[in-house]
């Protein structure tokens, strides 16, 4: 006999580059391992960075899988949202920005305080930050793959954490990795978290493991951006912006009130090749192989001492930093390989033992896999009632 259907969970995407498809493939692949558990995930609406696609009814019912799958194979080819209308039928209607952002609320008014809705947020842009403040306010869960929203201001912060059981955001930190879930549960417990050190870039653990086996700076970087380890821009990994976002999130976490300011970040990169004097893609064709030359000889040096470079994020009473750091090859963070994290977690009940957390810590398929957990942890917020 099947599983009677306990919780419906009507589901808003914002974004649907390398993660959010991802996890919209999860959704539709993981719908028989779901109704065994009697959940059914209702994808309502799907929105990219110009324009919304909006399930007609978003009461009764989501946009279909086989739209979904179109959906996917769409934005893989790098075509908007918007070149699905008229080509592909369904329920569905489409609203361009910046009607897309009031459609947004209006799902999240009619269903937030009524079914719930899940709005999740797996774009890379600050601006969703306003939407997703609104979504809490009507009642709506939130989940984020995306750090911006919880690194802009504190006060922005504190509105989105306000009801702790109805945000996660465990895929901002590590990707998949439970180090979000591991540090609420001790600080649930009472046990003060007096230190965190890690190495929470996937990108730049990537290129580091990489240089020691004489790979060049620039060629890994730019495998790094096809295994999709990087941000849409490698600089804000490159640049340490990344890391401090997490750190920023993990501090503010343990109930420090600071911002980026307060964080010390080294950057890989000069600010000549920086954002604002050069493109992306002029980055990745002629400015990353400026940086070939000094990178080698930073690994040759730590090496002919029998050390490697971390790029590593230490947050504590006395602040918080992140850069590249010499440490023994033998070290827990120098026999990383790869994209794997560390993070190491001490506290009086972990002091002289840490709590350690060690995994596959970037790559779409991991992040999506970790934000629909976290969609998924929350199904007992939203159990049928008829
Ligand atoms: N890849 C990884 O290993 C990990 C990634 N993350 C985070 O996941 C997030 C997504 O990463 P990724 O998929 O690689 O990024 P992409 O750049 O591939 O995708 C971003 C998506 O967001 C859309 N978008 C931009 N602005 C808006 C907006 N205002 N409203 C709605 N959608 C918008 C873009 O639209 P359009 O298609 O029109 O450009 C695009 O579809 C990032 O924040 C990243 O930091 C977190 C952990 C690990
Ligand atoms: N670009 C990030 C992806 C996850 O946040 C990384 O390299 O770790």
């Amino acid at each position: 006999m099947p599983t009677p259907v306990k919780s419906v969970l009507p589901v808003v995407l914002l974004g649907c580059g390398g993660v959010g498809r991802y996890l919209l493939r999860h959704i539709v692949s993981c719908r028989p391992l779901h109704a065994n558990q009697g959940v059914a995930i209702r994808v309502v609406g799907v929105a990219d960075s110009s324009s919304l696609l909006v399930a007609d009814d978003v009461h009764s019912s989501g946009l279909d899988d086989a739209l979904l799958t179109h959906l996917c194979a769409a934005k893989a080819a790098g075509s908007p949202l918007s070149s699905l209308l008229g080509q592909v039928s369904g329920n569905y209607q489409l609203f361009r920005n910046p009607e897309a952002r009031s459609k947004v609320i209006d799902a999240a008014t009619k269903l937030g305080r009524t079914t719930g809705l899940v709005l999740v947020d797996c774009s890379a842009t600050y601006d969703t930050a306003s939407l997703m403040k609104d979504a809490v306010d009507h009642g709506c869960c939130i989940v984020l793959a995306n750090k911006k929203p919880l690194t802009g201001p504190y006060e922005d912060f504190q509105k989105l954490v306000s009801n702790f059981r109805q945000i996660r955001f465990e895929s901002t930190v590590g990707a998949g990795l439970p180090v979000i879930a591991s540090v609420t549960r001790i600080i649930a417990s009472g046990d003060p978290v007096s230190r965190i050190v890690g190495s929470l870039s996937g990108t730049l653990g990537y290129v580091m493991s990489e240089l020691e086996d004489g790979k060049r700076f620039s060629e890994v970087v730019k495998t790094a951006k096809s295994l999709g380890f990087t941000e849409p821009d490698p600089r804000d990994d490159l640049g340490g912006m990344d890391v401090a976002r997490k750190a920023l999130i993990l501090a503010r976490l343990l109930g420090q009130q600071i911002s980026m300011d307060n964080i010390n970040v080294e950057s890989l990169y000069p600010s000549e090749l920086g954002p604002d004097a050069v493109s992306t893609e002029d980055f990745l064709e002629s400015g990353l192989v400026q940086l070939d030359r000094s990178m080698e000889e930073r690994v040759k040096t730590a090496s002919s001492r029998g050390n490697v470079l971390r790029y590593v994020c230490e947050i504590g009473s006395k602040g918080c930093q992140v850069g590249l750091k010499e440490l023994p090859k033998d070290s827990a963070l120098g026999r990383l390989r790869g994209s794997d994290n560390v993070v190491e977690i001490y506290s009086r009940c972990y002091e002289s033992s840490p709590l350690v957390i060690q995994g596959a810590g970037a790559g779409n398929d991991t992040t999506a896999a970790g934000v629909l957990a976290d969609i998924m942890d929350l199904q007992d917020l939203f159990q049928r009632t008829a």
